[in-house]
C-alpha cells in the first residue's frame, strides 16, 4: 500500500491524519485530566516508548507481566490518536498518559488539575536521524527524499509534529505552572537506576533496590527490543513498514555522528544558537 498523504492541520503544526482527526485533536485539547493522572511529554523520538515502559514498571513494582502482555499503547494510551479514545477513560489509578502536542494546546486543560507530567527531550540531532529512520518505514508520514532534505525541513519546523525548538521551549517555559518533571534521554542512558529512583521520588511510587534492578532489567533495549508489546512489531506492514527498519533500531547515544556532514552539523549548531538563545534548557548532550 502506497502512503497515506492525508494531514491535519491543528493549533498550528501539521500531524498524520491516519492518527489525528480534528475531532480526537479537539478532544485532546479539552480533555478533562484528574489529579492523579501521569502524562508522558515528547516530541517524537525523544524516548517515549522507554518511558511509557519504565512508567508502567515501576508502577508493577517490577514485575514485567503487564509489560509482557498488553501493548504501550494500551498501557500509556496517546491523549490526542484517534484509535484510543475508550482506553483513556480507563478507571485505574494512576492513569498513564502520552502526548506529542505542544504546550499551548495541553496547558489549559492540564492546569486545571495537578496532574503529573514528565517531559523527556533528547539531542535534536540524534532525534531527526531517529526520525528521519522512522519516516522510512511509516506509511503515514511522508516518504523522505534524502536526509539532507530531512534535516532542512527539521530545522525549518515544517516537519510533521512541528517545530522541536518550539516544542521543547514551549514545555520548559511552563515548567513552573504545571507539575513537571524534566529528564532526557541521555540521562536515562547514563544512569538508569538513578533516573528510576528520581522519577520514582517525583511520582512518590516507593521502590526497594530489587525493583529498580528488575525495572532496570526489563526496560533495558535489548528486552525492549524483544518485548512484541512494545517494539512495534504487532502493528500490520501497511502502517508500519517492518522491511524497511525497526522502531527499535539502534537506541545509542550520538547516532548522529555516523551521519551530519561538518557541513549539515555547523549549519545545526548555527540554527540551534540562534532559535535557542534566550532558552534555560539544561543540556545534557555534547551538541559539537
Ligand atoms: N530501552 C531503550 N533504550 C534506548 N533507546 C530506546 C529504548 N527504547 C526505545 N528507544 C529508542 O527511542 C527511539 C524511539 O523514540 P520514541 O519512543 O519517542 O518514538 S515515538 O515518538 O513514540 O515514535 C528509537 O531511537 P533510535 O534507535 O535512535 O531510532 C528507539 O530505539
Amino acid at each position: 500500500m502506497d502512503r497515506m498523504e492525508v494531514t491535519e492541520n491543528f493549533a498550528g503544526i501539521t500531524l498524520p491524519g491516519h492518527l489525528h482527526t480534528q475531532e480526537s485533536l479537539h478532544a485532546a485539547a479539552t480533555f478533562q485530566f484528574r489529579d492523579t493522572d501521569v502524562v508522558i511529554v515528547t516530541y517524537p523520538k525523544s524516548g517515549t516508548t522507554w518511558m511509557q515502559e519504565i512508567l508502567t514498571l515501576m508502577y508493577s513494582k517490577g514485575d514485567g507481566h503487564l509489560a509482557k502482555t498488553v501493548p504501550n499503547w494500551a498501557r500509556a494510551p496517546w491523549l490526542e490518536h484517534v484509535y484510543f479514545k475508550d482506553m483513556l477513560q480507563a478507571d485505574r489509578e494512576p492513569r498513564l498518559l502520552t502526548t506529542h502536542l505542544p504546550c499551548h494546546v495541553l496547558a489549559p486543560a492540564l492546569k486545571k488539575a495537578k496532574a503529573k507530567v514528565i517531559y523527556v527531550a533528547r539531542n535534536p540531532k540524534d532525534i531527526v536521524v531517529s526520525f528521519y529512520h522512522f519516516h522510512k518505514m511509516a506509511k503515514f508520514l511522508p516518504e523522505p527524499s534524502s536526509f539532507e532534505d530531512f534535516l532542512m525541513q527539521f530545522l525549518d519546523g515544517t516537519v510533521q509534529y512541528g517545530s522541536w525548538f518550539d516544542h521543547v521551549e514551549g514545555w520548559l517555559s511552563q515548567r513552573r505552572e504545571l507539575d513537571l518533571f524534566y529528564i532526557t534521554y541521555e540521562d536515562l542512558h547514563r544512569d538508569l537506576g538513578h533516573a528510576i529512583e528520581e522519577l520514582a521520588a517525583f511520582l512518590g511510587c516507593a521502590l526497594r533496590p530489587e525493583e529498580v534492578s528488575a525495572i532496570q532489567q526489563h526496560s533495558s533495549f535489548p528486552a525492549m527490543q524483544e518485548n512484541t508489546m512494545v517494539n512495534y512489531t504487532l502493528v500490520s506492514c501497511d502502517i508500519l513498514d517492518h522491511s524497511k527498519g525497526q522502531f527499535m533500531r539502534k537506541g545509542i547515544v550520538g547516532d548522529w555522528r555516523d551521519h551530519f556532514t561538518p557541513l549539515q552539523d555547523a549549519l545545526f549548531n548555527r540554527v540551534y544558537k540562534e532559535k535557542m538563545r534566550h532558552s534555560s534548557l539544561r543540556l545534557h548532550w555534547p551538541l559539537a
